[in-house]
């Protein structure tokens, strides 16, 4: 952590896991071991399915808890005839403060291009909701050594027509498609050297304070193990994480990175 402007993000991740019920027991675990201390040295955000965001708005909101959350995807259309789409609007609603786009998973099952990522992430900023804008390389793409053309590419199409305000607000995650769900994390200087070549491309295509103040994330297999390393790299502002976030006391112990050796 180089800078200290830009406060360490824990994300988790949940994927297709748990019900409602099974939400509100595991935030209210998370909630019970989290101190001040814990949300002033970084911000957690939790991201369930549709089905669990407002039981966890509910508690959130009801418990007055510090842990933020958001939705793991968002139409890019507003309103009208897309079966089994949930818009912007309502993740607003439901009081979200963030959303993913681009995960590598919806790129892959769903077959969501850099156009699409595109307008997700401006239904995201149109309604107020921060995109966390997911960018990484398959394993292919990595043995050639492209890894930084790749993902750099992704973030030019991802941000084509985002403005200079909002790419200061956004948050990327790097994740390399072979790191996840895998347990082959990459090492720190792997997510250093694309988490920086990200940073100086924002800094190309908006200003010196774009590439300052925005957060850039590592993810893939990210566990209380091998956290440090990464967070130690300057220009790695915390990690988006799967698995490891569906255990209350593992993710503890990730939001307290800097305890772990
Ligand atoms: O969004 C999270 C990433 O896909 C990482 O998942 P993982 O920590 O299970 O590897």
């Amino acid at each position: 952590m180089a800078n200290a402007k830009r406060k360490p993000l824990i994300a988790g991740n949940w994927k297709l896991h748990n019900n409602h019920f099974e939400a509100i027991a595991l935030v209210q675990k998370m909630a019970f071991s989290l101190n001040g201390a814990d949300f002033d040295a970084a911000e957690v955000v939790v991201l369930p399915p549709f089905t669990s965001l407002r039981s966890v708005q509910t508690l959130v909101d009801g418990d007055k808890l510090k842990i933020g959350y958001g939705a793991q995807d968002i139409s890019q259309h507003e309103k009208g005839a897309y079966t089994g789409e949930v818009s912007g609007p309502m993740l607003a609603k439901l009081g979200c403060s963030y959303v993913l786009a681009g995960h590598s998973e919806r790129r892959e099952h769903h077959n969501e291009d850099d156009a699409v990522v595109n307008a997700k992430v401006k239904a995201a900023f149109a309604n107020d909701i921060t995109p966390l804008l997911c960018l990484g390389e398959g394993l292919e793409v990595r043995k050639a050594g492209d890894q930084v053309a790749h993902t750099v590419a992704q973030l030019d199409g991802a941000l084509k027509g985002v403005t200079e305000e909002q790419a200061r607000r956004l948050v990327i995650a790097y994740e390399p498609v072979w790191a996840i769900g895998t347990g082959e994390v990459a090492t720190p200087d792997d997510a250093q050297e694309v988490c920086a070549a990200l940073r100086v491309r924002l800094g190309e295509l908006y200003s010196p304070e774009a590439s300052r103040e925005t957060r850039i994330l590592y993810g893939g297999s990210v566990k209380s193990d091998n956290i440090a390393g990464i967070m130690a790299k300057s220009d790695v502002d915390g990690a988006l994480v799967g698995g490891a976030s569906l255990k209350a006391d593992e993710f503890v112990k990730l939001v307290r990175f800097r305890e772990q050796s």
